[in-house]
């Protein structure tokens, strides 16, 4: 554990609110992660953060609380390589989560057959210098090479390292997903520079999908959010068939401005109005994505 979070963090909300809308039945959430419990699961020696354990049966009580269906477990950056913790969810879920994992690019074929047996259908590459030490372009696009049938690649940046990243993103060979949109700047707006570099990256690629995800992490205003609700709308309505939506729980490192989940489900209705784009977002892009076996 690096010196600096000695101190272990809780970054959910204790108690959401009920949302007001209702998700249709079968709702995906696409993006969330567990945290240990850390007993069972120690974190990683080179975790940037330190935070309480948020396991399986709170990630479950909170996804029928909120009437989702099903998860998507992305592995945290706190728990390094280690899927240990994913996969116990994945596992305990019934069949209704799948997985991203975390992997050394060095991982061989049988363990990459583990991890698909475990309920994982993709691995993330993670650029933010604040949440991990190196990110290797020449051994992802190795690993990217050897990834499973049906596997996709999920890629978390920041919207100003987007043009260096290109070359790396255009050489991946199985379909992308972006976390976060990239984290653009929002207050720009839906026709700001960020979004629409953003959407030239879209437009290269058919299969380049996205998570509608993080008010409370693109938009410092804080709920309702409307500057991410102005800029994010048009984006999901124009690139319907590959956006996905999710809670981010247990949202790391959001201790100081922790989201009430009910309120970022509160958000689904003003990024996707009608029920056919609520239906893709939330039921059919996760399902083609993440159960298409
Ligand atoms: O912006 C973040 O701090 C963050 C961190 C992680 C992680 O630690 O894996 O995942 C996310 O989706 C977002």
């Amino acid at each position: 554990m690096s010196a600096e979070t000695e101190q272990r963090i809780v970054s959910w909300h204790a108690n959401p609110s009920k949302p007001r809308f209702i998700p249709p039945p079968g709702a995906v959430d696409a993006h969330c992660h567990v945290f240990g419990p850390m007993a069972q699961f120690p974190f990683s020696a080179k975790a940037k953060y330190l935070p309480e354990d948020a396991g399986p049966d709170k990630l479950f009580a909170l996804r029928d609380h909120l009437g989702f269906s099903r998860n998507v477990i992305v592995q945290a950056s706190c728990h390094g390589t280690d899927n240990a913790a994913t996969l116990d969810a994945i596992a305990k879920s019934d069949g209704k989560a799948r997985g991203v994992a975390v992997v050394d690019p060095a991982i061989s074929e049988d363990e990459l057959a583990a991890l698909h047996a475990g309920g994982i259908r993709g691995v993330r590459f993670n650029f933010l210098k604040r949440l991990v030490d190196d990110a290797p372009k020449d051994r992802f696009l190795d690993v990217a090479r050897r990834l499973p049938a049906g596997w996709h690649v999920v890629i978390y940046f920041e919207a100003d390292i987007l043009d260096e990243l290109r070359p790396f993103i255009d050489a991946i060979p199985v379909p992308v997903v972006v976390d976060h949109m990239g984290r653009p700047d929002v207050t720009q707006g839906p026709d700001g520079a960020d979004m629409k570099a953003f959407r030239r990256l879209l437009d290269s690629r058919h299969d380049i999908w996205f998570k509608a995800t993080c008010p409370d992490r693109l938009d410092a205003a804080g709920a309702p959010w409307d500057a991410f609700a102005d800029a994010v709308a048009p984006l999901v309505s124009d690139y319907s068939s590959r956006v996905l939506w999710g809670t981010d729980w247990p949202h790391p490192n959001m201790e100081k401005a922790i989201p009430d989940d009910g309120h970022l489900v509160d958000m689904i209705p003003r990024i996707a109005p009608t029920p056919q784009l609520q239906h893709k977002l939330l039921v059919a892009n996760p399902m083609t994505l993440y159960w298409n076996d």
